[in-house]
């Protein structure tokens, strides 16, 4: 039985594997200006497969914990490994880049370029991969990369839309887009910031169902931030409370109760 943050206020313990952490971070700080810490000493463990939901109010450092943990911002202090590599510093470009080529992001806004195809939009996720300028467009990627792009949208149920202009779609279509650019890529990791938060509340459930089911059938390891506690605790196996920038609680879904709730977003 391992803890799963050694600073939570609650300490809760679940059966883990033995394999390494697919993330670790021990005593993680974040500042941008070098006064206030918006991270204060964050120790997490995340394992390969898990479903993790991050909550807290605005402004308690959950975007910065995320772009944190993938190297995007670089940490103050303490120490942070991604994939066995550690993050940071003293992390090489090589190892940056590889990292990166391992994780799929999906955020608020999908960001996709509205002129071109759907198809395109989906193929641009191989951006990074050796000839990379063939992601520009479907026309000039390889067939390989068309057949992927073709899959990943099957999975998020929009082949038939595949040659659609991107901004044809709906929001909750766009942001199926999105998860398939996200997942051509074929990740180890998938980190979403808000990725229902701009939908209204069928279609922000459709897509949460569909990136956890997604993620379940891969294999993907999925960490994403929320304001809506329904999608914390339905579609995540864990959910990190964040609290001023330090971990206030860490525990399976199931046992997140209303007080925790409470406590979390009580001024
Ligand atoms: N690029 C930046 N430069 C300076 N300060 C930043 C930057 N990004 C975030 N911050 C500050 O860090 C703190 C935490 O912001 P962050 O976006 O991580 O919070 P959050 O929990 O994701 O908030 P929300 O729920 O509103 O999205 C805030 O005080 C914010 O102003």
């Amino acid at each position: 039985m391992l803890d799963h943050a050694t600073n939570t206020q609650t300490a809760d313990t679940t059966e883990q594997p033995q394999a390494a952490p697919l993330i670790m971070a021990c005593g993680l700080t974040k500042s941008y200006d070098r006064r206030n810490m918006v991270l204060d000493g964050i120790d997490l463990r995340i394992w390969a497969g898990e479903r993790v939901a991050l909550i807290g109010s605005n402004g308690c450092g959950k975007s910065t914990l995320l772009k944190s943990l993938i190297g995007l911002h670089p940490i103050s202090g303490g120490t942070l490994e991604c994939f066995g590599n550690p993050v940071g510093a003293q992390s090489s470009r090589a190892q940056r880049l590889q990292m990166r080529r391992q994780t799929g992001f999906v955020f608020q806004k999908h960001c996709l370029v509205r002129r071109r195809t759907v198809l395109s939009n989906v193929i641009h996720g191989l951006y990074g991969d050796r000839g990379s300028w063939r992601a520009f467009s479907h026309s000039l990627a390889p067939e390989e990369w068309r057949a992927r792009g073709l899959q990943a949208l099957d999975e998020v149920d929009l082949a038939d839309k595949a040659m659609r202009r991107a901004d044809a779609l709906s929001g909750g279509q766009q942001q199926r887009v999105a998860i398939a650019r996200a997942l051509v890529r074929r990740p180890q990791l998938l980190i979403a910031d808000e990725p229902a938060a701009s939908l209204d509340p069928v279609s922000g459930r459709n897509v949460m169902n569909l990136f956890s089911q997604l993620c379940r059938a891969h294999g993907i390891t999925l960490l994403y931030t929320s304001h809506d506690m329904d999608h914390a605790i339905d579609y995540a196996d864990r959910v990190i409370a964040l609290k001023c920038g330090k971990v206030l609680f860490d525990r399976p879904a199931e046992k997140v109760t209303p007080a925790d709730l409470k406590v979390t977003f009580d001024g």
